[in-house]
């Protein structure tokens, strides 16, 4: 007998809005509401996709080409959904990632202004159907996401970036939640941890609603 598909939930923002630390805090609730679920992230996720992490992250001399970083992108995305996102929702299991294909939209295509329909045909081609249930942004000024993110050592190759840069990611990640609405779910991350995690707690106890539909 086949397990009922999983739910696939994705958690979204910029630099600095505390999705690490919110992340552990959804983790724990999920925990306690009995869910079986994997957490998992991206760029990496797999041996093969942490290495094109560190490719893409680590801060090099040589120019990154815009291309170049795209696909490198859902080269390790590829190797993610083959290897760890797909069996596991099959299993049955919930999948939790840390960053997914909206942040492609948001930092290659908002940030880097590759076109938009260029990724949806590479989404298309590498994910087919797959998408994402829900989709959780943390939003936050850039500001605020700065002033926190500054607060971390060494910067790595994307939060070298501009301060447009990151206006633009937020403007992309923005537009995508007016466009999704059925999916995406908008945390004000600039409120304080406690507010901000009353917030996820509804919005998590709403997710194991419709899961448990
Ligand atoms: N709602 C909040 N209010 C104040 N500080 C926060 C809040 N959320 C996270 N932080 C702090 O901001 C910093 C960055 O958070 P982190 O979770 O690492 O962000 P991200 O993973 O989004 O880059 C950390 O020092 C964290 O403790
Ligand atoms: C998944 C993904 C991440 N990124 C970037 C966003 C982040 O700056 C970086 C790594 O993500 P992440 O580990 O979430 O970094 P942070 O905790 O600092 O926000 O990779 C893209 O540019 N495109 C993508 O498709």
């Amino acid at each position: 007998m086949s397990a009922t598909r999983g739910l696939f939930i994705t958690i979204e923002g910029g630099e600095g809005v505390g999705k690490s630390t919110n992340i552990d805090f959804i983790a724990q609730r999920l925990e306690q509401q009995g869910i079986d679920f994997i957490l998992t992230r991206e760029p990496g996720g797999t041996p093969l996709a942490e290495d094109i992490r560190q490719l893409l992250l680590n801060p090099r001399e040589e120019a990154v080409a815009e291309n170049t970083e795209l696909l490198l992108m859902f080269a390790a995305r590829a190797q993610h959904i083959a290897e760890v996102i797909e069996p596991a929702l099959a299993a049955g299991k919930w999948v939790v990632c840390d960053r997914f294909t909206d942040a492609t939209f948001a930092y290659q295509g908002g940030g880097r202004g590759i076109p938009m329909t260029k990724i949806a045909d590479l989404e298309q081609w590498v994910q087919g159907d797959l998408r994402p249930d829900f989709t959780l942004l943390l939003d936050a000024s850039v500001e605020v996401g700065m002033s926190r993110a500054s607060k971390r050592g060494a910067l790595d190759r994307f939060e070298q970036e501009k301060k447009d840069f990151f206006e633009s990611v937020r403007t992309a990640y923005l537009n995508m939640a007016t466009l999704n609405p059925d999916r995406y779910r908008v945390v004000d991350a600039s409120k304080t941890l406690e507010q901000v995690q009353q917030s996820l707690t509804q919005v998590i106890d709403e997710m194991i609603a419709q899961g448990n539909a």
